[in-house]
């Protein structure tokens, strides 16, 4: 893989809390530019540590995060809460990072009528948060993290909160969105229907100490259409990480010291 191909590298990454918790150990992590990368591990694994290390939320104990030379990393995080402004409309709520940035009033109204756009919400400018759905929330704040323009999403279980028919709406839409922007997307889930839907890869972790267990590319054409969700390949990889999330929850003395190998995972397949 060439410098210009990556978006990150994360090397040896340990990062202890000032509690005494190790939440990663020697965790080793590469994402291509325009890769959709799932981290899929059990409670506690160090998965939202890793997206706050990429972010530049806190500063990992050891280790160093690397650059691709050509990509521009500008970043956007969504949370699994939408944590919207319950007084502000939608439009201001979709306002704020514009106007944190100081942008000028015809812009941030064009900017914001496109986020509003890509996330299927126009008519609904001026609604209070009170007044939609879970998935329209969950909306309002993606189209908050897309109205900067960014070229990587980090997605901390974005839809955790919603029903099974919203998640499987708002991942096709997500899916869709990505083909059109090209964003690199680090998505962080526990659910491993969600995973494999989505991703080019997913890497799965495992706790105490916090570190990369598995690393599956899911090998199927996008778009993705919801006949995929009932083929048998979808089944069989649902198998893989279902196994390969059981290996995370043994005990370390229980594992094996080396990740499992992308390709013997692939090649279990059949
Ligand atoms: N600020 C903090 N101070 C102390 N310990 C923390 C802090 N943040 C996280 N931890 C601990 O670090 C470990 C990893 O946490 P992290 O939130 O990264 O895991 P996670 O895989 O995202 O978990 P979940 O799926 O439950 O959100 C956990 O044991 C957690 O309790």
């Amino acid at each position: 893989m060439t410098s210009a191909n990556v978006a990150f590298t994360l090397s040896n990454v340990s990062k202890t809390y000032s509690n005494g918790t190790i939440a990663l150990q020697d965790l080793n992590l590469t994402v291509k530019d325009g890769e959709f990368v799932s981290l899929l591990g059990p409670s506690g694994c160090g998965k939202s540590t890793v997206l706050r290390l990429v972010a530049g939320l806190g500063q990992m104990s050891t280790g160093q995060l690397e650059w691709g030379d050509a990509f521009r990393h500008k970043l956007a995080f969504v949370f699994q809460e939408a944590a919207l402004m319950p007084w502000a409309t939608v439009e201001d709520n979709v306002r704020l990072p514009l106007k944190l940035a100081g942008m000028s009033k015809p812009l941030v109204k064009q900017a914001i009528a496109e986020a509003l756009a890509l996330v299927d919400l126009q008519g609904f400018e001026k609604s209070y948060p009170r007044e939609l759905s879970g998935g329209m929330k969950m909306r309002v704040s993606i189209a908050r993290s897309l109205v900067t323009h960014p070229d990587m999403l980090l997605m901390d279980e974005p839809f955790g909160a919603l029903d099974e028919m919203t998640r499987s709406r708002l991942n096709s839409d997500l899916l869709n969105l990505w083909q059109q922007k090209l964003w690199t997307v680090v998505f962080v889930t526990h659910n491993i229907y969600e995973a494999v839907y989505l991703s080019n890869r997913v890497v799965v972790m495992a706790a105490r100490p916090g570190r990369v267990v598995a690393d599956i590319p899911i090998d199927a054409p996008y778009p993705r259409e919801d006949n995929f969700r009932t083929s048998p390949l979808f089944t069989s990889y649902c198998r893989q990480l279902s196994d390969a999330l059981a290996e995370a929850t043994q005990s370390p003395a229980e594992l094996s010291t080396e990740p499992r190998s992308r390709y013997d995972v692939v090649n279990s397949i059949a």
